[in-house]
């Protein structure tokens, strides 16, 4: 496969700020990326930069094999920022008819007003709308020229569950079409369901870059939930026990390698009673690698 996003040594500083420093990054046409940071990472002017909304102050960006912003690029990517598109004294179908009036190849209305589930608010104005449906129809704005390439920054901000299970639908029919997608969201559990690959970023450096299984399988961290007659104390000797409570009967432990520690368990596991072992979450892992640098994974992290 070829790469169709190129980013070589990119830098952005907003004054002494350093937004974006020194990342290197080789997108394949059809891979379903997750952009996650905390606030302030570097997501948005990431995906600015590659839109060509701002430029990189050092470094290289090709898309499709040309500069950002032009008008080959324009016409191939769609992108649904964190601000809503706002047009006027105009109905839902109407905003769609005029955005795929600027495309060659548009998705069709009715395609648009399927994958959106703005179909019953076809005939509304935008200003009878709420504001997860103006998210809606923001998505819709992104698709309707039916790009190889898709940016969504917080797609599902104000969405209510019913929204956001039908969005995620969408995405899922977008990806059996081999759109390559690039989505942000705070939403961790929703971004591990759809992504195949993770990007984490960090004060404007990537921490992370990858598939999200060899993240999640690098990292052996867990949580240890059981009774015992052994004191909370006893187990708080092993290093692989990073925090150990008690609460009533049940004893919890956050552990740093889940099977290390039962094999080490061994000699008083018949001391151990409703034992349940649970890998750490993904946005335990993401807590990990952001506010501890990766504590006990360092070599889980692919940095550039
Ligand atoms: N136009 C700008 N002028 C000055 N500083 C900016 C500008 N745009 C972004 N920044 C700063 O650059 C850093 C990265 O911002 P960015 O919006 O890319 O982060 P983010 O990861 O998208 O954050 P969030 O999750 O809050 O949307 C932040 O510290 C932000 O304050």
């Amino acid at each position: 496969m070829s790469s169709i996003i190129e980013l070589k040594n990119v830098s952005k500083k907003f004054k002494q700020l350093s937004a974006i420093s020194n990342v290197n990054l080789s997108v394949d046409e059809g891979e379903i990326i997750g952009l996650v940071g905390e606030n302030g990472a570097g997501k948005t002017t990431l995906i600015n930069l590659i839109l060509g909304l701002q430029k990189p102050d050092t470094g290289q960006i090709k898309v499709f094999g040309t500069n950002p912003g032009t008008t080959v690029c324009r016409n191939q990517i769609g992108a649904m920022l964190q601000e809503n598109v706002s047009i006027k004294n105009l109905h839902v179908d109407e905003s769609f008819q005029l955005v795929r009036s600027f495309y060659t190849h548009p998705l069709s209305l009715k395609k648009l007003l399927t994958l959106t589930g703005l179909r019953e608010f076809r005939h509304h104005n935008m200003s009878a709308l709420s504001g997860g449906q103006r998210r809606q129809l923001a998505f819709g704005i992104a698709l309707a020229g039916n790009p190889r390439v898709i940016f969504l920054d917080e797609p599902t901000v104000g969405l209510d569950s019913i929204a956001r299970t039908q969005f995620w639908q969408s995405i899922e029919q977008l990806r059996h079409q081999g759109k390559t997608i690039f989505v942000t969201s705070h939403y961790l559990e929703e971004i591990e369901a759809v992504a195949e690959r993770l990007l984490i970023l960090q004060h404007g450096k990537i921490k992370f870059d990858g598939p999200l299984d060899a993240l999640t399988s690098l990292y052996s961290g867990a949580t240890a939930t059981f009774e015992s007659e052994l004191a909370v104390n006893y187990f708080k000797t092993s290093p692989l026990v990073l925090e150990a409570k008690k609460h009533g009967d049940k004893i919890t432990l956050k552990l740093s390698d889940g099977d290390l520690w039962l094999l080490e368990s061994q000699p008083f596991l018949d001391r151990i009673h409703r034992l349940s072992l649970m890998p750490n979450s993904l946005n335990e892992i993401f807590t990990d690698v952001t506010q501890t640098g990766g504590r006990n994974h360092e070599s889980a992290m692919h940095a550039n």
